[in-house]
């Protein structure tokens, strides 16, 4: 890399609802075999923003308390989650919980609609964020790859899209790799974040040479075997994706070419 294209790479930065940041990974929160396991996996993956749900901190109190304090600590932006609501009035009043508990404007907004998959309820999810956004909220839709759905949430006020990789925690990657390329080249301006289903950082990184603007995940890393490490290895996936595509791929081609010119030809053996 030259040094100008270095400094290009270092100065790219995202920005969700005006705030910008340099990391273009987003990291759930639970499952962590610990809190210092947590802490440290935030702090080996860089990230800067961190996704709370609000159920796991009214939930329990005492753990909620030194959870809260971690993340106070990391000097992380906490994006609050509706994780598990399964109707809009669950998830609208979860959202209205959280911007009093961790004093944002900022939701993560899941209203699932199947248990199987946990895959959005997309109709749910559209009156819930026109709701939310009517009442001052900032929404991150977790939402699938339809084209129709996503203009109805941008429609909504939405500034932000989630699509799914693949179901939560199934750690699958990303299902369909057709419908998510769509989606980036129908929504060229829009912060684009693949959330869920990414289990390995080779799945992230296939979403960043798409164009993504960042990836949101949780499992891969709170159930790997070595956390830390896991998160590390995401950062630099995320990072070299992004590189990757900033750097701009090759074509592909039907047919081999030679990577190697020959110039007439080697007279051998005698
Ligand atoms: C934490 C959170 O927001 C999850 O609901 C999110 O969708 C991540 O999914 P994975 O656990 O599959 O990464």
């Amino acid at each position: 890399m030259d040094a100008m294209t270095e400094k290009t790479a270092h100065a790219d930065t995202v920005e969700f609802y005006g705030a910008r940041v340099n990391s273009r990974l987003l990291l759930g929160t639970a499952q962590y075999p610990s809190p210092a396991i947590l802490a440290e996996a935030i702090r080996a993956s860089g990230t800067e923003i961190v996704t709370v749900s609000l159920r796991r901190e009214s939930g329990v109190a005492k753990s909620g308390q030194s959870f809260w304090q971690i993340i106070r600590d990391l000097g992380v932006k906490v994006l609050p989650n509706t994780a598990g609501c399964k109707t809009v009035k669950e998830a609208v009043t979860t959202a209205e919980m959280a911007r009093e508990l961790f004093g944002t404007p900022w939701v993560k907004l899941e209203v699932i609609g199947e248990d199987d998959t946990l895959q959005p309820d997309v109709f749910g999810l559209v009156e819930a964020a026109r709701m939310l956004v009517r009442d001052g909220f900032q929404v991150f839709p977790y939402t699938t790859e339809d084209l129709v759905v996503a203009e109805k949430l941008i429609s909504a006020g939405c500034e932000v899209l989630m699509p799914w990789g693949a179901p939560i925690g199934s750690g699958r990657g990303l299902n369909n790799p057709y419908g998510l390329r769509s989606m980036r080249a129908h929504f060229p301006g829009i912060p684009l974040v693949v959330d869920a289903g990414v289990g390995v950082p080779s799945h992230a990184a296939a979403a960043m040479e798409m164009g993504y603007d960042a990836v949101l995940l949780n499992t891969a890393v709170a159930k790997a075997g070595d956390p830390v490490r896991m998160a590390r290895a995401f950062a630099r996936a995320i990072e070299a994706g992004r590189e990757a595509l900033i750097a701009d791929p090759m074509e592909v081609r039907d047919m081999a070419a030679p990577s190697t010119p020959v110039m007439g030809r080697a007279v051998l053996g005698q």
